[in-house]
């Protein structure tokens, strides 16, 4: 029933203007799929190859879509997958594109769930899946890859760790948002907003820390419920090789020196999350990071670990963070998504399933954070191609998807 009978790719905008891929799957009884690749900016140097739109598809159209048709069903995501690599050959996408990859990963799994009359979430995650809701990580403000002229770290992001309902989580993000936008009034300090819809105003990260904490305890007092904040560094983006250390604006830090000042941040603010806090190759600086305060704060891989079984064990055997971020184009498919979660749960890692800075309204990652019972998930706070996803976990809790 599920067998795919078409597949479609072609190049529809993200949320920067730039071209991806969408890929449609059909299937013999009638189901159909749809979903669109993202896109980063602060990419990992270990990520899973990103490819022209155009190239990506008519690399997966030569090569992928005739494993595909007739041949695979795509009830089955392993099969479907399975095609997917013996049909690019190498370890990281680069033949057929991870944007054309993933795309048609999760549209087959789509189309699966569209033939069972199921939602994605129990396709992927079985019937006993629902009942937990990730946090949603909420970028309030932002600067480094994401806006010119603002921040040095990436993305301050708030988590209302305390809220009753996935549906009040959302809505304290927007609020934290909202306030931040009028103490930066009252600051006078005009803003900007970077591609995730963060503000990205031109203050120092010291005056960051101190805004977004005055607005995340607002917002706390106001909904009575806890509501702390976590960064997003993307440290590998400050890491200068010829500095040997991390660049703040004229000021550099040394390896050490960058330790310290995350794990102080992390004192002096609670931090419920810290992502990227050193470079992608530092597997010592990040495990002598969660040494220091991996009992207090998550501490997560994302250009460290690229959604990468291998370098997921890496991390697992040095002691390097206690969390992984999981984004489906960093390695190409839902399945290899599936086994760094499954890897990082049986290893005491909490799985943090993301968006990327360029999105489309594709709705998966909401999906995938309930199927695997993610903790987080970090999906931004306003903005359409945000509040797609955010809406969707909303419709999830309803039942109403
Ligand atoms: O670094 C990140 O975690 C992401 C998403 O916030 O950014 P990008 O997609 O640009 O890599
Ligand atoms: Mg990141």
């Amino acid at each position: 029933m599920t067998l795919i009978t078409d597949v479609r790719l072609r190049r529809v905008l993200d949320s920067r203007g730039n071209p991806t891929v969408e890929a449609d799957v059909l299937t013999q009884s009638g189901g159909f799929g749809r979903a669109a690749a993202p896109s980063g900016a602060s990419t990992g140097e270990y990520e899973a190859i990103e490819l022209p739109p155009s190239e990506a598809i008519a690399a997966a159209r030569r090569h992928a879509v005739p494993r595909l048709i007739e041949e695979v069903h795509a009830g089955n995501q392993r099969e479907v997958d399975g095609a997917l690599r013996a049909a690019d050959g190498t370890d990281n996408f680069s033949e057929i594109g991870a944007n054309s990859a993933v795309a048609i990963s999760m549209a087959a799994a789509k189309a699966g769930a569209d033939v069972l009359g199921a939602p994605l979430y129990q396709h992927l995650g079985g019937a006993f899946r629902g009942e937990n809701f990730p946090v949603p990580l909420g970028n309030v403000v932002g600067g480094g890859e994401h806006a010119k002229e603002a921040t040095h770290i990436q993305e301050f992001l708030a988590a209302p760790v305390g809220a009753p309902s996935v549906s009040e989580a959302v809505f304290a993000n927007a609020a934290v948002h909202a306030r931040v936008s009028e103490i930066l009034d009252e600051r006078d300090t005009p803003a900007a907003k970077g591609d995730e819809g963060a503000w990205a105003p031109p203050i120092s990260d010291a005056e960051a820390f101190e805004v977004v904490d005055e607005a995340v305890s607002d917002v706390e007092d106001e909904l009575g419920f806890e509501v702390r904040f976590g960064l997003d560094m993307a440290a590998a983006e400050l890491y200068d090789d010829d500095e040997d250390g991390y660049v703040y604006g004229d000021e550099v830090k040394s390896t050490d020196e960058q330790v310290d000042y995350v794990a102080e941040m992390v004192e002096e603010y609670d931090l419920v999350y810290v992502e990227d806090p050193l470079d992608e190759d530092d597997y010592e600086g990040f495990a002598d990071l969660t040494e220091r305060v991996g009992d207090q704060t998550l501490i997560c891989g994302d250009d460290l670990f690229v959604t990468n079984v291998e370098r997921l064990q890496d991390g697992i055997d040095a002691g390097a963070g206690n969390s992984i971020l999981i984004k489906p184009n960093q390695i190409g498919t839902l399945s290899d998504a599936f086994d760094a979660v499954e890897l990082a749960v049986r290893n005491g890692y909490d799985a943090v399933i993301s968006h990327r800075s360029g999105e489309t309204e594709d709705t998966t990652i909401a999906h995938l954070a309930v199927a695997t019972d993610a903790a987080f998930i970090k999906t931004g706070t306003v903005q359409g191609e945000r509040t797609a996803k955010l809406n969707e976990l909303i419709r999830i809790a309803d039942d109403a998807v």
